[in-house]
């Protein structure tokens, strides 16, 4: 519907706004820029939606009052006090969208008036180019009609999964936070190839295309990566040379391990 409205800055809000936007060339969003309003204490925060060609404002209760959909995206300590201040002009029409780390459907139900309708979603950057990966869970006041209205608009900026509330802090520690494992990896990758003479440039370009194809291997063949990897592996080739460094280095360990730590994290933020 229109009048629409979004409250908030910040990076994970923009892809996810971005992703969502209509008629910017290569968008297939479906919110026009201007239904989207934004909220920031600051003009420098506000910049970057105004170039989407949203409305912005300091001022969150306005959002509030002129909005249906409300998504919330401070930092996790600032928001109990976004919520004290919204409080009072948060009615049950409203769909509170929170998409802050940790911060859990119960606490965000006991911050907001009784009736509220809350949905919890967790994006990642890549929603930016509408190839995001995005799971979401709804409190105890939400139907079927607004979890399809979430899910459908938020289906232009990628993947989006209906699940229980206790797979987000996972999806936080796999995807969330797990987008700038693989840019640690694509670094290293072509920091790698720097090392033995190709220019950075190039070798960053082929290092991301690397994951793309690789990643859309998977998707598109439904292959476990342990048949892809094998398929790569020459007998007595280069890659199994490579591999045997990899599993020296600890690499699928040290990532399981990024993945609990970062999860890990998630959960105790929610008693931060
Ligand atoms: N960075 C990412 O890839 C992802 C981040 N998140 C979540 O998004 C949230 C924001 O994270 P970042 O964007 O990385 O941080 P950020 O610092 O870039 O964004 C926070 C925004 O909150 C705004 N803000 C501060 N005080 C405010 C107030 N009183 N009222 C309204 N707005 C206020 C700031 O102006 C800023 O634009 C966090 O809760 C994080 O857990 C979730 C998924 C992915
Ligand atoms: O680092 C963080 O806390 C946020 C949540 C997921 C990605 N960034």
């Amino acid at each position: 519907r229109t009048g629409l409205v979004w409250r908030l800055p910040g990076i994970p809000a923009r892809p996810v706004a971005r992703g969502c936007v209509r008629g910017r060339g290569d968008s297939a969003g479906k919110v026009p820029a201007s239904n989207i309003l934004a909220s920031a204490p600051s003009d420098k925060n506000l910049d970057a939606w105004q170039e989407l060609g949203c409305r912005t404002t300091h001022c969150n209760l306005e959002v509030v009052h002129r909005s249906t959909l409300v998504f919330l995206a401070t930092k996790p300590h600032i928001l109990p006090g976004v919520l004290e201040e919204i409080r009072p002009a948060v009615g049950p029409y409203h769909i509170v969208v929170s998409l802050v780390a940790g911060v859990t459907i119960q606490t965000l139900q006991r911050l907001l008036p009784p009736r509220t309708k809350v949905l919890r979603i967790m994006p990642n950057l890549p929603c930016v180019v509408q190839a995001g990966a995005m799971v979401f869970s709804r409190g105890s006041n939400v139907g079927d009609e607004e979890a399809a209205l979430l899910k459908s608009l938020l289906s232009s900026c990628g993947l989006c999964e209906e699940v229980p509330e206790s797979y987000i802090d996972i999806h936080t520690g796999l995807s969330g936070s797990g987008v700038a494992y693989v840019y640690l990896f694509a670094e290293a990758l072509a920091e790698g190839a720097v090392k033995m003479g190709m220019p950075g440039a190039l070798a960053s370009r082929i290092a991301a295309q690397t994951l793309l194809g690789a990643a859309k291997m998977l998707l598109e063949t439904g292959e476990h990566p342990a048949k892809l990897r094998g398929d790569v592996c020459t007998p007595g080739g280069t890659t199994i040379y490579a591999l045997h460094q990899l599993e020296k280095g600890a690499l699928r360990a040290t990532v399981m391990d990024a993945v609990e730590a970062a999860t890990n994290r998630a959960c105790d933020m929610a008693k931060d």
